[in-house]
């Protein structure tokens, strides 16, 4: 289960190293905060602790560390990196470097057109190349979006947010495509073929990529603006695009 995987890919970190300092965000499953973290050199770094929330129910806990057990696999310069999990006391904890820019959806917003197109498209670039390190472990993510790529103090991009991910899963390796069991979809993310079939591949991230892309070239407005959930499938699925975003 998502804890035996979660002892071979996770340091056990001893929480008398952690010390935590302020919230920066709310999730699913618990609060972030910001903090610092003890090494065993004696150096102190900043990093990030998800914490899950004392009455989580038994899913919610085993998909907490099923994202950290995906994590723990990982090695990229454009993968947020885990440097351990609190499991033995609670709260339960996933602790991973501190990204001093947050979410990229907030970042784009907050700089709304104060970036070069250089800036974007190395911005694009990190996405891009993360997701090209996932994918070479055929890794799907299934929610890649600005809101869960999360940037760095000198801009860089990394891959975050694992919590709908899945290694892949395939009965028929050709096609390298995993079948969802049900659950939340973000609509306007998903490839057309992942909405009609539940079918998730590397292919179907490359969809949510090219609206990522959209998303950065557009300082992170919502995709298909005011339509809802129905026009957007509706519509993507009569062939219609989202156009370039007017960039001056
Ligand atoms: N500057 C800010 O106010 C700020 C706001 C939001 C996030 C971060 N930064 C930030 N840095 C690293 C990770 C996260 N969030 C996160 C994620 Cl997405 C997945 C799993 C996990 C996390 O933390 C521990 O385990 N956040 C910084």
């Amino acid at each position: 289960d998502a804890e035996t995987a979660l002892m071979e890919f996770a340091n056990e970190i001893d929480p008398s190293s952690l010390s935590l300092e302020r919230l920066i965000g709310g999730g699913e499953f618990g609060d972030v905060y910001k903090g610092k973290l003890t090494l065993q050199d004696g150096r102190t770094i900043l990093i990030a602790a998800k914490t899950l929330k004392s009455n989580a129910s038994e899913k919610s806990c085993q998909d907490f560390f099923l994202e950290a057990s995906a994590m723990g696999q990982f090695d990229d310069p454009n993968v947020i990196h885990l440097e351990g999990v609190i499991t033995k006391v609670a709260p339960k904890m996933i602790v991973t470097e501190f990204m001093s820019n947050g979410s990229l959806d907030h970042f784009l917003k907050k700089n709304d057109g104060g970036f070069t197109a250089i800036q974007l498209f190395s911005m694009a670039r990190g996405v891009a190349s993360g997701m090209k390190y996932l994918a070479s472990i055929n890794f799907v993510h299934r929610d890649l979006a600005a809101r869960n790529i999360l940037v760095e103090e000198n801009m860089v991009c990394k891959v975050a947010d694992f919590g709908l991910s899945r290694e892949l899963e395939t009965a028929d390796s050709s096609r390298g495509e995993y079948f969802t069991q049900g659950g939340k979809i973000p609509v306007r993310w998903t490839a057309p073929e992942s909405i009609k079939y539940r079918t998730f591949s590397t292919s179907s991230d490359v969809w949510s990529f090219g609206i990522l892309l959209w998303e950065i070239m557009s300082s992170a407005q919502r995709p298909y603006w005011d339509w809802d959930n129905f026009k957007v499938m509706e519509r993507v699925d009569d062939g219609f695009r989202l156009p370039s975003p007017m960039w001056t």
